[in-house]
């Protein structure tokens, strides 16, 4: 039996995708790091890890699989970790060994001549295989098998002479997502691709302390302020409460990953000066404009569904309710499962609550579908306690690509909306209707009242358009075929909606990746 295995029950879901934390200037920083890493935990639950710096005891590290309060509570471990300058990662693996391993937990530590530097990084790196390839090649001796790891071998092939024009140098050979937080021995550091894909936030403490995180609610723990997102493609320089800000990449349009408002980020946190919880509220809005129905009842499935099912219920008119309820006990570190235990899936999670459904018209709104485990499963539990009849709204468009910026997707065969068409889709899940919030109507509910602009879309949105900003290189050569270009006349090569073609499934951002190490 494995001492520790991401959640049994989802193994074929979406899966988070890496939270970073870092703090300067205050004693007993690494505590303060364990705080937002905490707050953080919703992107990752694999692993965590801090590295911090004393100028009397050096660095020193500690990673740890499973939850932050399980490890970074222990005084006998909290006290290994001195000093006023500590950085953090709570991990969802996107590359790496297949099952957990200890040594691609980060952050991860290099020493070079003028001093040590650790980086944590959430994203993924699309031409991780071939860096890495040269890398080697070239003589770097990897210790893990993370795409990540190749930014500190990149940062010691540099011939600048200081760390962060290093890591400049490092990040502009590096393709695909990245929100990295670094330190020195003095210095704070946080960078954003190009794109800015994955969001990075700066936080200010008392005393001239700073903090950088991956989501304002990691900075409302340890009590900082909010103060700014690092922009897409800038590089912040925190030291002796000065903050230095450089633009190391050309300027690109950014393209935020929009499945962080629908689904990703926490919905207490502040994203490009919006409320995740509001946003979700207005998916739910639109989709009751564009999907309508006759019903009794809006429940959500419990929790990410839940600010959509307001937004559908206030909207429509329809009383909302709590027909599913969600045990919040159910972890993800678990031992394996017998076979029996896992084919009761979602039940372990969710539950119905007959007294209310009973006899109604039921509206169910969640967030995503990907596999479609979930709304299948959930329609069956609200048939078996007497539901009149069921119907699906999805506050996100079908999900019909993988992801390949940091969030571990399934292979494509097994994402529903890849197979079937919505129509096909309401029949396999066996519900009275289905339908998801359209692409326009997600970019409105975000804040873009003309809706996605297809020549240059304000967000990244692959996973449901198919359009990917970055060319998944890795992916290309190990075959991957992208939907073509429409703008390109090649659009009629497209066989369905969805644009599904058969592709080499083995080549999933994970066995990719993990394929090279
Ligand atoms: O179509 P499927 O393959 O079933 O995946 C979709 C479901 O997965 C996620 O929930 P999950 O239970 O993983 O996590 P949550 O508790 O954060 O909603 C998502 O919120 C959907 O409910
Ligand atoms: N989900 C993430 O952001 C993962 C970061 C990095 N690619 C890893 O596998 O550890
Ligand atoms: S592909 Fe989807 S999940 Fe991945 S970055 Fe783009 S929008 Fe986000
Ligand atoms: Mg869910």
């Amino acid at each position: 039996m494995q001492p520790f295995l991401a959640d049994p029950f989802d193994s074929d879901r979406l899966h988070e995708e890496c939270g970073v934390f870092g703090v300067i200037g205050m004693a007993e920083a690494a505590n303060f790091v364990a705080l937002g890493l905490h707050a953080l935990q919703h992107r990752g639950q694999e692993a965590g890890g801090i590295i911090s710096y004393h100028p009397d005891k050096g660095f020193s590290s500690a990673h740890r699989f499973g939850y932050v309060r399980d490890n970074f509570t222990k005084a006998s471990l909290m006290e290994t970790l001195p000093g006023e300058i500590a950085i953090g990662h709570v991990r969802y693996s996107t590359a790496g060994a297949k099952g957990p391993a200890i040594r691609d937990v980060q952050p991860f530590f290099g020493e070079f001549a003028m001093g040590g530097s650790a980086i944590a990084h959430n994203g993924n790196i699309t031409n991780a295989v071939a860096l890495r390839r040269e890398l080697i090649e070239r003589g770097s001796i990897f210790q893990s098998g993370s795409d990540s790891e190749c930014i500190i071998h990149l940062m010691a092939r540099s011939i600048q002479r200081s760390i962060p024009e290093r890591m400049k140098d490092a990040l502009r050979r590096v393709e695909g997502a990245f929100s990295v937080i670094a330190m020195t021995r003095t210095k704070l550091i946080g960078v954003r691709d190009p794109l800015g894909v994955r969001p990075l936030v700066l936080g200010r403490l008392a005393g001239g302390a700073y903090a950088l995180a991956s989501e304002t609610c990691a900075l409302d723990i340890i009590g900082a302020e909010f103060v700014r997102e690092i922009e897409p493609g800038e590089m912040v320089v925190i030291s002796k409460g000065l903050i230095e800000s450089s633009r190391p990449f050309g300027l690109s349009a950014p393209r935020f990953c929009i499945f962080e408002h629908v689904y990703f980020s926490r919905p207490d946190s502040i994203i490009g000066g919006r409320s995740v919880y509001e946003t979700r509220r207005q998916i739910g809005v639109e989709l009751a404009r564009e999907a309508p129905i006759d019903a009794d009842l809006v429940c959500p499935v419990p929790d990410s569904g839940t600010p959509a099912a307001i937004g559908y219920a206030h909207e429509s008119g329809i009383p909302y309710g709590m027909g599913i309820i969600r045990n919040q006990y159910v972890g993800r570190t678990f031992i394996e499962p017998t076979d029996q235990i896992r084919n009761m899936g979602v039940r372990l999670k969710l539950n119905v609550n007959r007294a209310l459904v009973a006899g109604k018209r039921v509206v169910l709104v969640d967030d995503s579908v990907v596999r479609g485990t979930t709304s299948r499963k959930m329609k069956d539990m609200v048939l078996d306690a007497g539901a009149a009849e069921v119907h699906f709204r999805i506050a996100s468009p079908p999900t019909a690509w993988p992801c390949f910026y940091g969030v571990d997707t399934p292979d494509r065969d097994k994402l529903l909306a890849a197979r079937m068409s919505p129509e096909e889709m309401r029949e396999w899940m066996g519900v009275d209707s289905l339908a998801f919030v359209s692409l326009d109507g997600l970019y409105r509910a975000v804040g873009e009242a003309g809706g996605r602009n297809d020549r240059c879309p304000q967000y990244c949105d692959a996973c449901f358009s198919g359009d990917y900003p970055v060319a998944p290189f890795d992916q290309l050569q190990r075959g991957f075929r992208m939907k073509p270009d429409p703008m390109s006349g090649d659009a009629e090569a497209q066989p369905d909606q969805s644009g599904y073609e058969p592709v080499d499934h083995t080549l999933t951002p994970n066995s990719a990746t993990r394929a090279a190490s």
